[in-house]
C-alpha cells in the first residue's frame, strides 16, 4: 500500500512509521510537504481538524498515493486556559475522512499569552525551552511532561487510532 504523510516534520513522519510497524502494516510511506490550508497556528479544534483533513486530501493529488495522512497541531482556548490540541486524518482516495484526536496539555500562562498576541507555538517553545527545532523533536508536550510523552509518541497514538478505525471500516 502506498501512503503519504502530509508533512516532512520528523516527529510526524516517525509517528506514521512507528504506528504502521507496530500494527504490522506493509506500506511505503512518502513524506510530502503539502499546504494545510489553515493558519500556521490553528486556534480551535475545528481549524486544526480542517488542517489535518486538508493535508491528507492534498496528498491524494499525487496520482500513485492510495491513502493520505494529515497530522496537525493547534491550540484551543478554554475556561481553564489555552491547551495544545492535536488531530489526525486518514483519507482513502474516494472515501470520507477518518479522524482522531490526541492528548492535550494546558500551556503555562506566559506561553499562552504570547500565542494570544499572535506568536506561533513552535518559536515560542524554542525560546522558552532553549531547545532548537523543538516542534520537530519532543514538542511542547515533551517539554512540559518532562519527556514522559514526546510529540512523536503522542502522534503515534493518534496514528494508531486512525489505523484501528481504518481496519474496522474494512471489516
Ligand atoms: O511542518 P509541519 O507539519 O507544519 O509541522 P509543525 O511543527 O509546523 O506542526 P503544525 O503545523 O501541526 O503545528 C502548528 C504550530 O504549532 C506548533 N506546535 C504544535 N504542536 C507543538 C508542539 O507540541 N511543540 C512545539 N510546537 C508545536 C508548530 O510548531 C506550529 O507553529
Ligand atoms: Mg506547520
Amino acid at each position: 500500500m502506498k501512503i503519504a504523510i502530509g508533512s516532512v516534520n520528523p516527529a510526524k513522519v516517525k509517528a506514521v512509521e512507528e504506528a504502521c510497524k507496530e500494527q504490522d502494516i506493509d506500506v511505503i510511506i512518502t513524506p510530502m510537504s503539502v499546504p494545510s490550508g489553515v493558519s500556521n497556528q490553528p486556534f480551535s479544534d475545528e481549524e486544526t481538524i480542517q488542517g489535518a483533513v486538508n493535508r491528507a486530501t492534498n496528498c491524494l493529488l499525487e496520482e500513485n498515493i492510495e491513502i493520505g495522512i494529515g497530522l496537525e497541531g493547534g491550540v484551543v482556548e478554554t475556561p481553564f486556559g489555552l491547551f495544545v490540541c492535536n488531530w489526525g486524518a486518514l483519507v482513502v482516495k474516494g472515501e470520507s475522512p477518518i479522524i482522531a484526536g490526541g492528548a492535550r496539555i494546558r500551556l503555562p500562562e506566559d506561553v499562552a499569552e504570547r500565542l494570544r498576541k499572535g506568536e506561533e507555538l513552535g518559536p515560542v517553545m524554542e525560546d522558552v525551552s532553549k531547545v532548537r527545532n523543538v516542534s520537530k523533536k519532543e514538542g511542547a508536550i515533551g517539554i512540559f511532561t518532562n519527556n514522559v510523552i514526546t510529540r512523536d509518541e503522542m502522534f503515534t497514538h493518534v496514528m494508531k487510532i486512525l489505523i484501528g478505525q481504518f481496519q474496522f471500516r474494512k471489516k
